[in-house]
């Protein structure tokens, strides 16, 4: 469908109207899964995630079959300051990759049951370089938040975003220290894997956006300026998921800054998603911390394009049948304690 906003202060205006979850829906689903064979909280945490998604869902017993999985992908002119290890050809090339079906998203999509879509946001039109001046125009940022909307199928029942962008890891620790404060050293990691004056470098960059860009808005204006159209696009999809009452899991280090854009323009956005997996970039865990998210996996992943949130596809799918499909004691004729 087509976005509802056209500016930013109407995307904005649209994340303070979104739905809530269902309480009466989330309560009958606790109710339930007090009810189920296993003693009290022997599921542990599957049984929050299992409540949790009844709730976004509006009932006591879902089920989880069409997950939608969404990389987007976008190139940065903060690259070309040499803050990756990979030149910014590799994004389209990956992109390619992707839709030849021979990246890691393929394959992890596929064994989750996932449909996967791609999105190229303008590869052969990076960003500014924040250093100099803001990333994206409003209507730049629009435009991707647009695209991230436009993209989130209303008959999925999970939607998992992540990115691909060559360089992307700089503008994710340059939101991250603009919304969350402290120093640009606390922020920056090797990402795909630049040495060490690799990172001194990167860090002075995001020092060098910082200066400029810190302190001078919310979180969508953040964006703006600091963040990337793939990042941008991520939270377009993030409040166009919640706007369908599609519960949302969500990926790596670039896939929880876009994130938190959204999370400190209005509080709360972030209540239908969950966090799929605690990468290896050590600001993720930060990141998650000051969300209040704990990961669901820790497999020491740090490759982005959505294989953490597509890997947590099982453990929802698992939570969500034993709620649902389980036989409560009466049912089956076990005493309870
Ligand atoms: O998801 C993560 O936590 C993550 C951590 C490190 C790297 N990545 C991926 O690597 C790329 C960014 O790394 P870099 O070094 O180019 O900034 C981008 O395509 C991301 O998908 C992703
Ligand atoms: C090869 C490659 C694959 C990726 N997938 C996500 N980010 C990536 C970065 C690189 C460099």
């Amino acid at each position: 469908m087509t976005a509802e906003f056209n500016d930013m202060a109407g995307f904005r205006a649209l994340l303070e109207r979104q739905p809530d979850t269902d309480s009466g829906a989330r309560d009958a689903a606790a109710e339930r899964n007090g009810q189920l064979t296993k003693p009290p909280g022997a599921l542990g945490r599957l049984e929050d995630l299992a409540i949790w998604y009844a709730g976004w869902r509006g009932t006591a017993t879902p089920s989880v079959t069409a997950p939608q999985v969404i990389v987007f992908a976008g190139n940065h002119g903060v690259a070309a300051r040499g803050v990756s290890a990979f030149p910014p050809e590799v994004t389209a090339q990956m992109v390619a990759n992707f839709e030849h079906g021979g990246a890691a998203i393929n394959q992890l999509a596929a064994a989750a049951g996932a449909k996967l879509d791609v999105h190229a946001l303008s590869l052969e039109d990076p960003t500014d370089d924040f250093t100099t001046g803001p990333a994206m125009s409003e209507a730049a940022l629009c435009t991707a938040l647009r695209t991230g909307w436009e993209a989130v199928d209303e008959t999925a029942d999970v939607l998992i975003v992540g990115e691909m962008g060559i360089g992307n890891t700089t503008p994710a620790a340059a939101l991250a220290a603009a919304l969350l404060g402290g120093e640009a050293d606390e922020w920056t990691g090797r990402g795909t894997g630049v040495d060490d004056a690799g990172l001194a470098g990167k860090t002075r960059v995001v020092a060098e956006g910082l200066r400029l860009h810190a302190g001078r808005g919310d979180g969508v204006e953040t964006l703006r300026r600091l963040g990337g159209r793939e990042l941008a696009a991520m939270a377009g999809a993030i409040a166009r998921a919640r706007s369908l009452r599609i519960p949302v899991i969500l990926d790596g280090f670039i896939c929880c800054s876009a994130a938190l854009t959204l999370e400190k323009t209005c509080s709360g956005a972030l209540d239908h998603c969950v966090a799929g997996h605690l990468s290896a970039e050590g600001a993720h865990g930060k990141v998650l911390a000051a969300l209040g998210k704990e990961p669901l996996l820790s497999l020491g992943l740090r490759l982005g394009e959505a294989s953490g949130g597509a890997l947590a596809i099982p453990v929802l799918k698992a939570a969500v049948a034993c709620l649902s499909g389980m036989a409560t004691f009466a049912e089956a004729g076990v005493s309870d304690g």
